[in-house]
C-alpha cells in the first residue's frame, strides 16, 4: 500500500504507512516487499524475538536481552531498527548471532514458525501510559509529523489510528494466539519498574544465559533510565522521555479517564488477559 494521512478532530494530521491493514511508521525506506519477505525469513535457532506494542519499554528490554545474551555490559547497545525497518541483507549478513529482533508485528506478520522455533519475549504496559508516551513520540518524530493536542490525540489512540493500530487489537491477538506457548516470556513495564533485578533473573532463566547474580546486578544498574539516557546518541533521544509508571495521571482529565476505563473494560470483557498492570 502506501502512506496514509490520519486526521484528528481539529484537522491535525498524522502520517503512517499502511500495509495489509496495519499502519507502520512512514519510513521512506519501508517496502511492501520487505514486510512480505519477513514471513519467510530464515531463522536461526538462537534468534530471540522481542515483541511489543510500541512504547511498552522495547528499548529497555532490548538492552537487558542484549547484555544477558552477549555477557557484555560495557556499552549500551540500542537497537538499530525494528525488524520491519531493517533490510534483509542486514538481517542475514550483518547481524551477529544471537540476533535480537525487536518488532511490533502482529502475529500474522511474524516470520513463519518463529513462535514455535525460537524464544520470544513480549512486554506489555498500561495503555494509558502508552497513549501519553505515543502522543509525545508522534509530536517529535518527523515521519509522523503530528502537531495536534492531547485531547484530540486520545480518541485516535482509542480507535487504533496510529502506528500498529489498536493496543487492544495487538495485545489480544498476541495473547489469544500465544498465551500457552512455553517459548514466550511475558513481561510488563510495571513489573520491570517495581523490581527490575527480579525480571532480569526471569529473562536469564528463560534464555538459559546462566549469568551470575553479580553480572545481573550490573545489568540492572546499566539498564536504569538514568544510565541509559546518560550515554544516548542524538538519534535515540526521542525513545526516552520520562521513564515512569503513571505519568498518564498528569495528562488524563477525570472524564477522559472514565471514558478510557469504560472502553478498556468493553474491549477486554471476554478476555482472560492476565498480564499485570493497574489501570
Ligand atoms: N531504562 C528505562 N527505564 C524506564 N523506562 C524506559 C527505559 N528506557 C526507555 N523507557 C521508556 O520506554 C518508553 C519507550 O518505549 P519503547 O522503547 O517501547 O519505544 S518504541 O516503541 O521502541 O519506540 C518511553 O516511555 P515514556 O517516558 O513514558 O514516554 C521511555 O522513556
Amino acid at each position: 500500500m502506501g502512506p496514509v494521512k490520519i486526521v484528528d478532530a481539529k484537522g491535525a494530521g498524522l502520517t503512517v504507512y499502511e500495509w495489509d491493514n496495519v499502519y507502520f511508521p512512514n519510513w521512506p525506506w519501508l517496502k511492501d516487499a520487505h514486510l512480505k519477505a519477513l514471513r519467510t525469513m530464515p531463522l536461526r535457532e538462537d534468534d530471540v524475538f522481542l515483541c511489543t506494542y510500541p512504547k511498552s519499554g522495547t528499548h529497555w528490554a532490548h538492552e537487558i536481552l542484549d547484555m544477558l545474551l552477549t555477557g557484555k555490559t560495557d556499552k549500551h547497545q540500542l537497537p538499530t531498527a525494528p525488524l520491519a525497518g531493517m533490510t534483509m541483507d542486514y538481517i542475514e549478513h550483518e547481524l551477529a548471532s544471537p540476533r535480537i529482533f525487536n518488532n511490533h508485528l502482529y502475529p500474522k506478520h511474524m516470520p513463519e514458525g518463529a513462535t514455535d522455533k525460537v524464544k520470544v519475549v513480549c512486554v506489555s504496559r498500561n495503555p494509558k501510559d502508552i497513549a501519553v508516551s505515543m502522543y509525545h513520540f508522534n509530536k517529535v518524530s518527523p515521519e509522523m509529523g503530528y502537531d495536534g493536542e492531547w485531547s484530540d490525540f486520545l480518541p485516535l489512540f482509542l480507535e487504533g489510528k496510529g502506528i500498529y493500530n489498536s493496543w487492544w487489537e495487538y495485545t489480544l491477538q498476541w495473547w489469544n494466539a500465544e498465551k500457552k506457548n512455553p517459548n514466550i516470556l511475558w513481561l510488563t513495564y510495571e513489573d520491570m519498574q517495581e523490581d527490575c533485578f527480579h525480571q532480569i533473573k526471569r529473562v536469564d532463566q528463560f534464555l538459559d544465559t546462566g549469568r551470575t547474580l553479580d553480572f545481573m546486578e550490573t545489568v540492572n544498574k546499566r539498564c536504569s533510565f538514568q544510565s541509559m539516557t546518560k550515554s544516548l546518541q542524538a538519534q535515540h533521544t526521542r525513545f526516552f522521555r520520562k521513564g515512569e509508571v503513571g505519568d498518564w495521571k498528569n495528562w488524563f482529565t477525570v472524564a477522559q479517564n472514565e471514558e478510557f476505563d469504560t472502553f478498556h473494560q468493553q474491549k477486554m470483557k471476554n478476555s482472560d488477559f492476565t498480564v499485570r498492570f493497574e489501570l
